[in-house]
């Protein structure tokens, strides 16, 4: 029996410290109905950790383990996903990835008053600079399904969240009749959803 979701998956995505979660706060306000899901929150409330990075000092993901908990959430749609990795997620089940940047000396502003320690910060201000989010985006998702936003500003949030739900309103009316969470053939990444058919 096919399955479809009759609202979209919206990933919120980019550098740690470019405004994924201040982003979202204001996104889950204006998006009713939607369920928010914060990936560092959900991997630890689900016990999807599968170690601790001492170097980097986070927690190791078990994304096999975040997946399978997450699928049958991402299968009924209408969900914000915010994490600074993008690249997990089964194709099928994602209809918009918005990349958030932002300009580096603010990052470091941002990173510093965390208390993040120097190297930690300059790996994220590395990781901005040479755009890897975006690129990790843009080489798992449909190009025109990647939409690369400013984050600097207060007022950046409120007009990228008015573009996120402007699309939004697009997209349902687009999809009177939802679209489909099952594997469609296509890019090899999802080749493994085709040996589950
Ligand atoms: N567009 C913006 N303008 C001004 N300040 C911002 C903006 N976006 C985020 N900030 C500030 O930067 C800090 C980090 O923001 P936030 O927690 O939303 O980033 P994040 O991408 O979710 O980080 P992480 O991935 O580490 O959770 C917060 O203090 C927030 O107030």
């Amino acid at each position: 029996m096919e399955s479809r979701r009759y609202g979209p998956n919206i990933i919120v995505t980019g550098t740690p410290g470019c405004g994924k979660s201040s982003t979202c706060e204001l996104l889950k306000d204006k998006l009713k109905g939607y369920k928010y899901y914060n990936i560092s929150d959900f991997a630890k409330d689900n016990d999807c950790f599968e170690g601790y990075d001492e170097g980097r000092k986070s927690h190791i993901v078990d994304e096999d383990k975040l997946l399978d908990t997450l699928e049958p959430l991402l299968r009924q749609g209408n969900s914000i996903v915010d994490w600074h990795v993008n690249d997990v997620f089964p194709e099928r089940l994602i209809d918009l990835v918005v990349v958030l940047r932002c300009d580096n000396s603010k990052l470091y502003s941002r990173l510093h008053a965390r208390g993040y320690h120097d190297s930690k910060i300059e790996e994220n201000l590395d990781a901005e600079i040479m755009g890897v989010v975006k690129q990790d985006a843009v080489d798992s998702y449909e190009p025109h399904i990647v939409v690369e936003l400013q984050s600097d500003t207060k007022e950046d949030i409120v007009s990228n969240v008015a573009r996120i739900t402007a699309w939004e309103k697009m997209w349902l009316e687009q999809h009177p009749d939802g679209v489909t969470n099952e594997y469609q053939g296509g890019r090899s990444d999802d080749e493994d959803d085709e040996d589950e058919e």
